[in-house]
C-alpha cells in the first residue's frame, strides 16, 4: 500500500501495514472493518494520527506493526513507559454501558491494551477512547467478522452487550433476543481466548451463565472458575442504600448481596453487614425491597431509554479491577459474583467469592443467615432454578 507521506521512513513502513492483506491479525491503534470505505477514512485518520503521534514522540502509537513482524518501537504494545499490564477485552463497547466502561478501562493502570468490540458504532468510540492520555493501547473492531481479532490474546473479557429493558419488562423478557447474542459471544472467546477470565453483564445474568457455561463446555473449553456473572451493582446499590439508613460514607459499608440478579433473587443479607450494625424489621424491609428493585427504579426513572448505565459501568470497573488483581497475584482479594456453585443445591449461585491467577478460586459460604434472610433465601432458589434450567435448555435443545 502506497502513503502520500511516504517520505517519512517509519510513517512509510506503518502504513504498509496499517491493513495488512488477508490478515486476521488486528493493527495497533487502527479500527480494523470489513468495510473498504470505512477503511479507507480510517487509513487517513490513522496516517494523520501517527504523523501527530511520531512527531510529538508520543508513546500511544509505540506497537505499529512493522515489515518483520515486531512492534515498531520502544513500547512493545503498550504505551512508552507504561507499566506491564493486562490485556481486556469489552464486547458491546459502544453500549449505554460499553462506552463509560471503556473510558472508566482506559484509566485503569492494570490494563495495557484494550479491544473495543461492537456490532456498531465502535470506530467513534474507539476513536475518541483512544486520545486519553493513559497507558492502555485502544484498538477498536466492528462486526461479526472481527470477533475472534477482537479476543485473540486477552485475558479479561467483560461482555455488556444486548438489549436494555424498558418500563414494564423484567430482566427474563431480554432473554429471547440475549440469549443468542452471548451464546454467539461465548463462541468467539472459546476459539479465540479460552483461558480468559470472563465477566457476563448480559441481562438475564441469572440465564446467560448458564448459557456461556453450556457454550464453553460444548467447545471442550469450560473451567467454572473462569466464568463469572457481574452482580457488582446489587453490591454497589446495597452499600449505598445501607449507608444512607446507617448515615455513614458509602465506602465504609460492606453488605454482601447473594443468590441471583433480578428480583427476590437478589438477597442482600444485612444481618452480615459490616461494620456490625442492626435494622428495625421496617428498615430490613424497606432495604431489601429496594435494594432488589435498583435496576427497576432507574428503568422507570428513565422512562424508555434504557436502563442502568453510568452505575454499572462503574460496578463493572469496580468488579474488573478485583479480577484484574486477582490475575496479578494479590492476596485478599474478595467480591460477590454470580458463578458455578455449590453452596445450595443449585449449580449456580452468587456469593463471595476469592479471586485469583484462575479467577474464582474460593467460593465462601453463606454464613449465619436470620429467619428473614431464610424465607427469602427459598424465594430465591425457586426462581433461580428455572432462569438456570431455562438458559441451559437454551443451548442443550
Ligand atoms: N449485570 C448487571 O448488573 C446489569 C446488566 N445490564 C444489562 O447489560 C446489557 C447492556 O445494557 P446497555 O449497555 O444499557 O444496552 P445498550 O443497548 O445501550 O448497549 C448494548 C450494546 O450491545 C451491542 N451489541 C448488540 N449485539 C451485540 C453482539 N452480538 N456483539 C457485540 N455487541 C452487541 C449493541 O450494539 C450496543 O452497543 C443489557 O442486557 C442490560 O440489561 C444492565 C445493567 C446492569
Ligand atoms: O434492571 C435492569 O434491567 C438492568 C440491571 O440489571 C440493573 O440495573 O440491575
Amino acid at each position: 500500500m502506497e502513503s502520500s507521506v511516504g517520505a517519512n521512513g517509519r510513517i512509510a513502513k506503518i502504513s504498509a501495514h496499517l491493513f495488512p492483506p488477508n490478515s486476521q491479525e488486528p493493527v495497533d491503534n487502527h479500527f480494523v472493518t470489513e468495510n473498504s470505505k470505512l477503511r479507507f477514512l480510517v487509513l487517513k485518520f490513522g496516517l494523520v494520527f501517527a504523523v501527530v503521534v511520531l512527531n510529538n514522540d508520543v508513546g500511544i502509537m509505540d506497537c505499529v506493526k512493522v515489515e518483520d513482524g515486531s512492534a515498531l518501537s520502544r513500547g512493545d504494545c503498550r504505551a512508552k513507559g507504561g507499566a506491564p499490564g493486562f490485556k481486556v477485552a469489552i464486547v458491546g463497547a459502544a453500549g449505554g454501558i460499553g462506552q463509560p466502561l471503556a473510558m472508566l478501562m482506559k484509566m485503569n493502570p492494570l490494563v495495557s491494551v484494550l479491544h473495543l468490540y461492537d456490532v456498531v458504532n465502535a470506530p467513534g468510540v474507539t476513536a475518541d477512547i483512544s486520545h486519553m492520555d493513559t497507558g492502555a493501547v485502544v484498538r477498536g473492531f466492528l462486526g461479526q467478522p472481527q470477533l475472534e481479532s477482537a479476543l485473540t490474546g486477552i485475558d479479561l473479557v467483560i461482555i455488556p452487550a444486548g438489549v436494555p429493558r424498558k418500563p414494564g419488562m423484567t430482566r427474563d423478557d431480554l432473554f429471547k433476543i440475549n440469549a443468542g447474542i452471548v451464546r454467539t459471544i461465548c463462541e468467539g472467546i472459546a476459539k479465540a481466548c479460552p483461558k480468559a477470565i470472563v465477566n457476563l453483564i448480559s441481562n438475564p445474568v441469572n440465564s446467560t451463565v448458564p448459557i456461556a457455561a453450556e457454550v464453553f463446555k460444548k467447545a471442550g473449553t469450560y473451567d467454572p472458575k473462569r466464568l463469572l456473572g457481574v452482580t457488582m451493582l446489587d453490591v454497589v446499590r446495597a452499600n449505598t442504600f445501607v449507608a444512607e439508613v446507617l448515615g455513614l460514607d458509602p465506602r465504609e459499608v460492606d453488605v454482601p448481596v447473594v443468590g441471583g440478579h433480578a428480583g427476590v433473587t437478589i438477597l442482600p443479607l444485612l444481618s452480615q453487614v459490616k461494620p456490625p450494625c442492626s435494622f428495625t424489621k421496617e428498615e430490613t424491609e424497606y432495604l431489601t425491597n429496594r435494594i432488589q428493585n435498583g435496576g427497576t427504579e432507574v428503568v422507570e426513572a428513565k422512562a424508555g431509554a434504557g436502563s442502568a448505565t453510568l452505575s454499572m459501568a462503574y460496578a463493572a470497573v469496580k468488579f474488573a479491577d478485583a479480577c484484574l488483581r486477582g490475575l496479578r497475584g494479590d492476596a485478599g482479594v474478595v467480591e460477590c459474583a454470580f458463578v458455578a456453585s455449590e453452596v445450595t443445591e443449585l449449580p449456580f449461585f452468587a456469593t463471595k467469592v476469592r479471586l485469583g491467577r484462575g479467577g474464582a478460586e474460593e467460593i465462601y459460604q453463606l454464613g449465619p443467615l436470620n429467619e428473614y434472610e431464610r424465607v427469602g433465601l427459598e424465594k430465591a432458589k425457586t426462581e433461580l432454578a428455572a432462569s438456570i434450567q431455562k438458559g441451559v435448555s437454551f443451548i442443550k435443545k
